[in-house]
């Protein structure tokens, strides 16, 4: 796995730059609440993408209105320019994969055969092909099969391939799922919080493998509550708060921005202490301590009149 950060864009036959993703005004609506207000996002070719904010922002809700398991209630999702399908096999059928907060595997498959299933959408062989097994079958599931191999060689799984989903340590089993999404052959993967769960190698591990699949030409939109792995990694950072997006720049921006602060620690309180009543609150504090020391064998003075 190469960890070179450049962009090549070999595989996704767009050049750096273009866009992949543009997602205009997207509102999801649950009955009263809504999840997602008038989002506007976009994904180029050669980026990678981060989507933070505190709980319940709207992040989950927002993917699954890009992948085609939520219909927005408003707006419009593009990709490479052509209107997204609201049906998920559809949108990963166009290009579109994407990973889970949940792991979603099939726990008593292989490993290889998770990563065969995510294939279905690029075989060409029909299901007469696959009852009778006929040449087309055979050859087209060598290529698969080859095919996954070599994802499972690029996200460091090859030696497993043989081995049940469910004993997988949960780092791989984490892994296996970005094989089994990359094996849709996919020009953007979106990542639902695919650090959750790790050790910071394992992260940084993660780290590497997003930058090695981006310079294999595959724009990345990730989710993550790891601050340190978002700024790390990201090009761009899109901030949601309360279903709106609040600042979207580079990560130092980001980073730099009160209100991105203030969303993750809560506003002050409207009458809670400035600084000067702080300082204040500890001078006399301090003053007191420095008297208590001199005072303690003294006489008392006013409390036992
Ligand atoms: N299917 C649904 N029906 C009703 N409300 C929903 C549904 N899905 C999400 N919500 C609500 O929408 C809001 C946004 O939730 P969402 O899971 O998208 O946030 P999030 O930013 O991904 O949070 P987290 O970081 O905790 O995963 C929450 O108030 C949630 O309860």
């Amino acid at each position: 796995m190469t960890t070179n950060t450049t962009t090549q864009d070999a595989t996704s036959g767009t050049t750096p730059g273009q866009s992949v993703l543009d997602a205009r005004g997207v509102t999801m609506r649950f009955g009263g609440l809504t999840a997602v207000r008038n989002v506007d996002l976009q994904v180029n070719s050669g980026e990678i993408v981060g989507l933070i904010g505190p709980n319940g922002a709207g992040k989950t809700t927002f993917f699954n209105c890009l992948t085609g398991l939520y219909i927005p209630t408003e707006g419009e999702v593009r990709y490479k320019g052509q209107v997204l399908p609201p049906k998920s096999f559809k949108v990963t059928a166009a290009g579109v994969a994407r990973t889970f907060q949940n792991i979603r595997l099939f726990a008593n498959m292989t490993v290889l055969e998770n990563v065969l299933v995510g294939r279905h959408t690029r075989t060409k062989e029909g299901l007469w092909s696959a009852l009778l097994r006929g040449p087309g079958f055979h050859k087209a599931e060598a290529a698969s099969r080859e095919r996954a191999m070599e994802l499972l060689e690029f996200v460091g799984l090859a030696d497993k391939a043989e081995h049940l989903a469910r004993n997988l340590p949960y780092g791989e089993q984490r892994k296996l799922e970005i094989a089994r999404a990359l094996a849709s052959e996919p020009g953007l993967l979106l990542l639902d919080e695919p650090t959750a769960g790790m050790n910071p190698q394992e992260t940084r591990a993660t780290e590497e493998l997003v930058f090695a699949i981006r310079d294999k030409g595959i724009a990345v939109l990730v989710i993550e509550h790891d601050m340190r792995f978002i700024f790390n990694l990201c090009d761009r950072v899109a901030v949601l708060v309360q279903g709106e997006k609040l600042v979207e720049g580079d990560s130092a921006t980001v980073q730099g921005d009160e209100r991105v602060v203030a969303a993750y620690l809560g506003e002050p309180f409207e009458d809670a202490p400035g600084k000067e009543e702080i300082a204040e609150v500890e001078a006399a504090e301090a003053h007191a301590e420095a008297h208590s020391d001199t005072t303690t064998d003294a006489a008392p003075e006013e409390n036992d009149r």
